[in-house]
């Protein structure tokens, strides 16, 4: 008898169930080739694959299963669970119904939750097949079974908690993922447990909480790989990579890391990158100042982006959408360049590109003549922005920088020149458009591997008053200049040197490379 006349209703069931559960009962190999992993094997009916198939489906005594996806693989299954009917309040025992595989389901670039029931009320085959399936389970490479979670309860409109608990933890226990969570009581929290917490216990940290927390994380981890590798990070140093990958849950209000990796900010989306063990390296900045390490991190502002993060930061007290578009109207208010002197070296591998008429430059540049040279700029600049990874957010759906990626090796220098407000704001009001944001005459880009930023001649140093027998007098001090990196401010006052390490830290997620597609609106201009 053919498994067909065995159990009729089972021909109604979508081809890839079939091969899906085919597959878990090849004895030892519970493999297919790559490229009938996702379709069923034979089109044609009563080819030898689907006859061999269906005569294992007919000895396994599947009785019947619904499932409404189709195109799936078995690298898709995250968990396998014994399905029991049990009575109200029943915790253990129950009656056996069979198996139930959970799945993680690719949408665009969504992921989510899906699942099969195999009905079948043998006790001996449903625990060959868990069994079996645990195996393969456990032999998927990257996929975490113990988690550090850093949350950080005051993220955004401090729905980190929620969002953890509510969508993320629920996934975690279903793919038999132990949890290590705290809670973080103050600024500076996470940065001070991961110098000293046990990091050999964990498979990964995961980040709960805003571009802010992000960053610290990210410095943490960075931070703790130095120490554990006794790097002195107070010379020029070449930084050994992170011990453990990171995972984000977005719970902020911009979420640029989240959106770089996952191109949504959706913490199912996340939570599954994580179980899946999905890894993409990233490319990492460091920020130092004095042969000090002063940071580690992916992305940076100076002038505007700065200035907008130092108001948003004193105006803590509103809501944080508000806050930010607060932010930017005040700082457009007062718009001021400043002055400042820029040395880079342009990436060996990559032609770095102008956005401006090149002629319109020759006041100001010493032209690149070879790969591997360092290059100077100086004048009053609106904004510089550096960026190792490609900035998506709701505000720049393409990216701050969409001409550098998560791994490239190449970190973006945007160059916006003093300019009228008005132009400025135009400039501004491209990000969230189809439109080039970089085509104007005052804006410049380069792709970059080491940049020198030096900023404020004499007279624009701040000046501190005081006054002796009636006089006024003012001494001269450090220009103390604001630096956003990854949405966490930094006050510095003396040169910055930032370096690029590719490829230093390893993320949960996914490469976004369809930037274009992104459908996000702008919410503050
Ligand atoms: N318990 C806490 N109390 C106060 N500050 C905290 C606490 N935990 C973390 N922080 C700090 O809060 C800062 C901002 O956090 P985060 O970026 O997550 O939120 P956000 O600013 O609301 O989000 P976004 O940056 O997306 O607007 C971080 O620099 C972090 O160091």
């Amino acid at each position: 008898m053919t498994f067909e006349q065995a159990f009729p209703t089972f021909t109604n069931a979508p081809k890839t169930c079939r091969h899906i559960i085919s597959t878990l009962f090849c004895d030892g190999s519970p493999w297919i080739q790559t490229e009938e992993q996702s379709l069923w094997p034979g089109k044609e009916k009563g080819n030898r694959k689907s006859v061999v198939i269906s005569k294992r489906l007919a000895l396994t005594g599947i009785s019947k299963m619904t499932y409404k996806e189709e195109f799936i693989d078995l690298r898709d299954i995250f968990s396998v669970k014994m399905k029991r009917r049990r009575s109200i309040g029943q915790k253990r025992g129950g009656t056996l119904l069979g198996l139930t595989v959970f799945l993680c389901i690719r949408k665009g670039r969504k992921l989510k939750q899906g699942l099969i029931n195999l009905h079948n009320l043998s006790e001996d085959y449903c625990a060959i097949w868990f069994k079996q399936l645990k195996e393969i389970l456990n032999g998927f490479p990257n996929r975490p079974k113990s988690l550090k979670v850093i949350i950080n309860p005051h993220s955004h409109k401090g729905e980190a908690t929620n969002i953890y608990n509510e969508h993320v933890e629920p996934l975690f226990k279903l793919a038999d993922i132990q949890t290590d969570v705290t809670v973080t009581k103050y600024a500076g929290h996470a940065l001070a447990l991961l110098k000293e917490c046990d990091l050999q216990e964990y498979d990964g940290i995961l980040c709960v909480g805003g571009d802010g927390s992000v960053s610290e994380v990210t410095h943490g981890l960075l931070l703790r790989a130095q120490m554990d590798a006794g790097k002195n990070t107070n010379a020029n140093f070449t930084p050994v990579r992170a011990p453990l990958p990171l995972g984000i849950i977005s719970a902020g209000s911009t979420n640029v890391l989240a959106y770089s990796l996952h191109g949504i900010c959706h913490p199912v989306t996340a939570a599954l990158h994580i179980i899946m063990g999905n890894i993409q390296p990233v490319d990492v900045c460091s920020f130092s100042s004095n042969s000090k390490l002063l940071r580690f991190g992916l992305s940076s502002m100076f002038g505007f982006g700065g200035k907008t993060l130092a108001i948003a930061e004193k105006h803590r007290w509103m809501p944080s959408s508000q806050r930010r578009d607060f932010a930017v109207v005040k700082t457009l208010a007062n718009l001021k360049p400043d002055y400042c002197e820029l040395s880079f070296l342009p990436t060996r591998d990559s032609e770095f590109t102008f956005h401006r008429d090149s002629k319109k430059k020759t006041d100001n540049y010493d032209y690149y003549d070879g790969k591997g040279q360092w290059r100077h700029i100086q004048g009053q600049f609106l904004n510089v922005s550096i960026m190792s990874i490609p900035c998506l957010c709701s505000m720049a759906p393409r990216g701050l920088a969409p001409n550098t990626r998560l791994n490239d090796g190449t970190m973006a220098l945007i160059v916006v020149r003093n300019t009228s407000r008005q132009e400025f704001v135009r400039h501004l009001k491209r990000h969230p458009t189809l439109k080039d944001q970089f085509d104007f005459p005052f804006v410049e880009t380069y792709l970059v591997e080491e940049v020198k930023l030096q900023t404020g001649p004499p007279h624009n140093f701040v000046h501190s008053e005081y006054e002796q027998n009636g006089e006024a007098h003012t001494i001269p001090t450090e220009d103390i200049y604001s630096l956003n990196i990854d949405g966490d401010l930094l006050n510095v006052s003396s040169e910055i040197h930032i370096r690029l390490h590719p490829e230093l830290l390893n993320l949960y997620g996914s490469n976004i490379e369809e930037l274009d597609n992104c459908n996000a609106k702008c919410s503050c201009l």
